[in-house]
């Protein structure tokens, strides 16, 4: 079987992340909902790679002969295991990933996308990945990781305000930014995350500076877009030293496929 065409997986705590590759070059990236056990043991019957894209979802037929090895990393252990099924699977684990200093339980997404960016702008390098979780994990010229850090993401904030509380409303993400002085109670949700959560990463960027000037710091995951537009409207300066890179954990695993077949 073809080693030059592959699919990346990682499974992030709300959704499936894939993107397809020719070699080292990335075709196309799509998300889906978790997939369910009896589709999961399907793929691995399936005939032809139609039927195969089509059982995960992706926008369009994608172009290979036989199924593609999946590279697939997660930081979630149980949906893992009904991946095994699937014959040509390769899991990516932290042991593989080449930074120095890293803890055991150092999630595998942060690891891979600070390897991902290191790749692309060299070390030190600080990656923003403002997911389900937002995080930040930085490591130093040497490519020992110097820490990170992990709090509730935009969605996960909101949630938990309107679901914890009695006359709190759920509120969505606003596309615009909002206002800071709020005389309404979405407004005023609104207001507190959002600002406080920009607050905050000035506060973690400015600090990671600091002490690594010349340091790429790169944003990634689902609120990147949205955290940038704020960015640019808050924080302007900052929002022009900050790179956006949606495919920081697939650029990650594209180094590890590299690892292993250059
Ligand atoms: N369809 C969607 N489902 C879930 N989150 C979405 C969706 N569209 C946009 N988002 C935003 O993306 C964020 C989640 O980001 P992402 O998809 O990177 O998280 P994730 O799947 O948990 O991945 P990771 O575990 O790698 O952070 C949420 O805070 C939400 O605001
Ligand atoms: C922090 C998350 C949830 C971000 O996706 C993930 O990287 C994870 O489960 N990490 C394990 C704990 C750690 O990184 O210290
Ligand atoms: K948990």
């Amino acid at each position: 079987m073809s080693e030059s065409h592959w699919l990346a997986l990682m499974i992030g705590n709300s959704r499936l992340h894939w993107a397809w590759f020719v070699e080292e070059a990335l075709q196309f990236a799509w998300d889906t909902e978790y997939l369910p056990v009896s589709v999961v043991q399907n793929l691995a019957s399936c005939q032809n790679i139609a039927d195969f894209s089509r059982e995960i979802l992706a926008p369009g037929t994608i172009n290979m002969r036989s199924l593609p090895p999946i590279y697939l990393a997660s930081v979630i252990p149980q949906a893992t295991t009904i991946w095994q099924t699937y014959p040509n699977i390769h899991e990516i684990t932290l042991d593989q990933v080449p930074l120095q200093g890293v803890y055991a339980t150092l999630g595998i997404d942060r690891a891979l996308a600070l390897w991902g960016a290191g790749a692309i702008w060299s070390f030190p390098a600080l990656v923003i990945d403002a997911g389900t979780a937002l995080t930040f994990t930085g490591a130093k010229c040497d490519r020992t990781l110097v820490g990170g850090a992990i709090l509730p993401g935009v969605r996960l904030q909101l949630q938990s305000l309107g679901e914890r509380t009695a006359a709190l409303p759920l509120v969505d993400t606003p596309e615009s930014f909002p206002s800071r002085w709020a005389l309404n109670t979405p407004e005023s949700i609104l207001s507190g995350v959002i600002y406080t959560l920009m607050a905050g990463i000035k506060d973690f960027v400015d600090a990671w500076w600091q002490e690594f000037p010349e340091s790429c710091v790169a944003m990634t995951g689902g609120d990147r877009a949205l955290l940038l537009n704020y960015f640019q409207v808050q924080y302007p300066n900052i929002a022009t030293k900050i790179t956006s890179a949606p495919h920081l954990i697939f650029q990650g695993m594209c180094c590890y496929w590299a690892s292993r077949w250059k």
